[in-house]
């Protein structure tokens, strides 16, 4: 933890980075599973804790401030008129006030160089020292969120100060990247090539933001970078044993859609590609989204900048309100030791969330109301799963949180659920007319509240009012649980449909290998079976028809020599010794010709068993051709059903989407339902407060 101390110790500067851990081949360790206690009605005990684990600060916009604020530490009073929405069923109160307490509140003068310095600066150690971030901006329309993260062309925001700051703490780095992220927590080495394209594709994209953007940006950059140069420069460790390079991404969710802002939109025209989300070892990330390596502050906000013109491009061109949209900007550091496998990878998340709306006071139809309805349902997701997140942690209990319901909350998962650091800038537009925006923002938000009502005369209202106040809120209650349960429980039945898809596909793939493999194992083995007889069979046939046809050359060149005898003998017939020898060598001939005679069948024996062998060697060869097309057909027919079984897991596949997406307009509407439930109950909860409020006055007042 010495980054906290550093962090501490403003003139060591924040740029003594990277913890040496990064060497010791330790990069991809994972921090402890710290749950996060987040948010509203936290005890004046717990505030201390919850600060620790997420920063909930409110900036209030530089305007003309309305006199119902009164800003004291980290505490804004409200003076609530009779005249707002909050106080319509309680007309005899003149006013109430609200106390809403934050991490920290930035008054109107506050400067971006302020907030930078108290919110930014020492997130962004960690994350280079390996912890992932995200940074949040909630409020009403108009109410600064952008000015915040982005800032103006005169007066930089936070995402422009961290990237020049990150770009002066990092050592140089390569032109060409090394390595690149690849799932959520994944990084690969890239190959010669892959690094080439890596470049080539920011080129690309540079060329595009040069023609695109405004030149002032540019420069405003490059004065902020003079600017910022006077801050004192940190010590770097060692580097040279890390490949390490900087990647950002930029998207928008509208709709519940999400939209790469980093592929050029007029290719996009009236169709925007919509990515989908996937996960890996549970994490969740945006499948197909565009990776930009960038090896300056310069080339990252170029790389913004031309994401932000293409959202006013959508904006105006391909829908009219798409700038009414959550917009992540990302920036993720990957890194690996030189030669081994160990890696590391680390994310700062910039969300400018769109505007909160209340849905009563712009009450659209059609499209308008759609879009409104999506905004504030994943606001109040977000909401819900902070609530239950404290909720489980207050009383250890064990309830679902609602991640799954936006793709917001979905994708931020992670970090809601505490185990990662998030912070939050609040935004409210200070103004008479936003009265009503900034009170529900706050309501929203705030770390901590309190009710303070004002001596005033009230008739009391009837008992019933108020128990129907109080039955309106147990029915509110009821079937905001209800309606969670269901979303959860069909939540579970896709996620099992999910993995059982994913187990069918897997089994058809063994399978089929498998299949493939015994069959090619058995095949060749009858085959080989059959060459290596007919191969003894004949080897042992030629053999013996050597021998048959050697003993027959013998027999003749014999014979050749005995005519040779009897005709000398025959020279000389009055020799009556010699007719004697003639007689023996006659009967000689005769069992030679005898013996000569059983050669002679021998040698057809054998010449039909030759052709016997021969005539099993081509059925062997026969049956080898029909095995080898069996072979073939199998294969087809292997094919012709992995061809059937792809169309079913296609089709399986696009009714789960379509189920999903009919669940997700369906979980949207309920959520619209709860969220005009809440404002209703919000409502309430504050007319109860002041009531009970009231009640204790008059009784003090009876007592007195
Ligand atoms: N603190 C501030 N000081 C000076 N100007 C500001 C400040 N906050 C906001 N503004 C200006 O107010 C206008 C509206 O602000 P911004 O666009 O940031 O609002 P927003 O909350 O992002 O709105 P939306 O949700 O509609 O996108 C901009 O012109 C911005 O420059």
């Amino acid at each position: 933890m010495d980054y906290l101390r550093l962090s501490r110790n403003e003139q060591l500067s924040f740029l003594r980075a990277r913890d040496p851990s990064i060497l010791s081949g330790n990069l991809a360790s994972k921090r402890e599973n710290v749950r996060t206690n987040l948010m509203p009605d936290i005890q004046e005990n717990e505030l201390e804790e919850a600060d620790k684990n997420i920063q909930i600060h409110l900036r209030i916009k530089y305007a003309d401030m309305d006199e119902s604020y009164k800003i004291e530490a980290n505490e804004i009073q409200c003076s609530i008129p009779t005249s707002s929405s909050h106080l319509s069923n309680l007309k005899d109160i003149e006013s109430i006030v609200k106390k809403f307490t934050f991490s920290h509140i930035f008054p109107p003068e506050s400067t971006q160089e302020e907030i930078f310095n108290l919110v930014v600066k020492p997130k962004l150690l960690k994350f280079i020292n390996g912890e992932n971030s995200t940074l949040m901006s909630y409020g009403a329309s108009g109410s600064g969120k952008t000015f915040t993260i982005v800032g103006t062309i005169t007066d930089p925001g936070i995402i422009p100060r961290t990237l020049e700051y990150l770009f002066k703490t990092l050592p140089e780095l390569p032109e060409t990247p090394l390595v690149k992220p690849t799932y959520s927590t994944q990084v690969e080495m890239l190959n010669a090539s892959h690094s080439r394209e890596a470049i080539l594709a920011k080129k690309n994209l540079l060329s595009l933001a040069k023609m695109t953007i405004d030149e002032r940006h540019t420069n405003i950059y490059q004065e902020m970078q003079s600017r910022l140069s006077t801050e004192p420069a940190g010590i770097l460790d060692d580097f040279s044993s890390v490949s390490l390079a900087v990647w950002v991404s930029f998207c928008e969710i509208y709709n519940e859609n999400i939209h790469d802002l980093l592929t050029p939109m007029q290719k996009q025209k009236g169709n925007r590609a919509k990515l989908k989300l996937a996960s890996y070892n549970e994490n969740t990330y945006i499948k197909d989204l565009t990776n930009i390596c960038v090896s300056s502050g310069i080339e990252a906000y170029q790389i913004l900048q031309y994401g932000l013109h293409n959202l006013k491009y959508a904006s105006t061109t391909i829908n009219p309100h798409s700038s009414r949209s959550h917009c992540i900007f990302t920036i993720k550091i990957a890194q690996v030791v030189n030669g081994t496998n160990v890696y590391r990878l680390n994310y700062f998340n910039f969300c400018d969330l769109a505007g909160s709306e209340r849905l009563k006071k712009t009450m659209n139809e059609g499209d308008r109301l759609k879009e409104s309805n999506n905004i504030n349902a994943s606001l109040l997701v977000l909401g819900r799963c902070i609530n239950c997140i404290r909720e489980n942690q207050k009383r250890n209990l064990k309830k679902i949180v609602p991640y799954r319901d936006s793709k917001l909350t979905r994708l931020f998962q992670r970090a809601l659920s505490g185990n990662e650091s998030i912070s939050m800038i609040v935004n409210i537009n200070p103004t008479a007319n936003m009265f009503e925006e900034s009170l529900h923002t706050l309501n929203f938000s705030a770390v901590a509240k309190e009710v303070v009502v004002k001596r005033t005369p009230m008739k009391i209202k009837t008992k019933s009012r108020f128990s129907s106040y109080l039955q309106a809120r147990n029915l509110f209650a009821a079937n905001q649980e209800e309606d969670a349960c269901e979303i959860n429980r069909m939540q579970d039945l896709i996620d099992k449909l999910y993995l059982e898809l994913e187990r069918q596909t897997q089994y058809c793939t063994e399978q089929e290998v498998r299949i493939r493999d015994e069959i090619w194992e058995q095949q060749n083995a009858v085959i080989e079976e059959i060459k290596e007889n007919s191969r003894q069979q004949i080897a042992a046939n030629n053999d013996r028809y050597k021998r048959y046809i050697q003993g027959l050359k013998d027999l003749y060149e014999a014979k050749a020599n005995q005519r040779e005898v009897i005709d000398l003998v025959s020279s000389s017939d009055e020799d009556e010794d010699g007719n004697h020898k003639q007689q023996n060598l006659r009967e000689e001939i005769n069992s030679l010709k005898v013996k000569l005679t059983d050669v002679e069948n021998e040698n057809i024996l054998l010449k039909n068993r030759l052709h016997d062998t021969e005539k099993t060697c081509t059925q062997a060869q026969e049956q080898i051709e029909a095995y080898k097309e069996q072979i073939i057909t199998l294969k087809t027919e292997f094919t012709s059903k992995i061809r059937e079984l792809d169309l079913e897991i296609v089709q399986t596949k696009n009714t789960y989407d379509t189920a999903l997406q009919e669940y997700e307009d369906q979980a949207s509407m309920l959520v619209n339902e709860n969220y005009k439930l809440v404002e209703e109950n919000s409502e309430l909860n504050t007319q109860i407060e002041t009531y009970t409020e009231w009640r204790s006055l008059q009784i003090n007042d009876i007592h007195s």
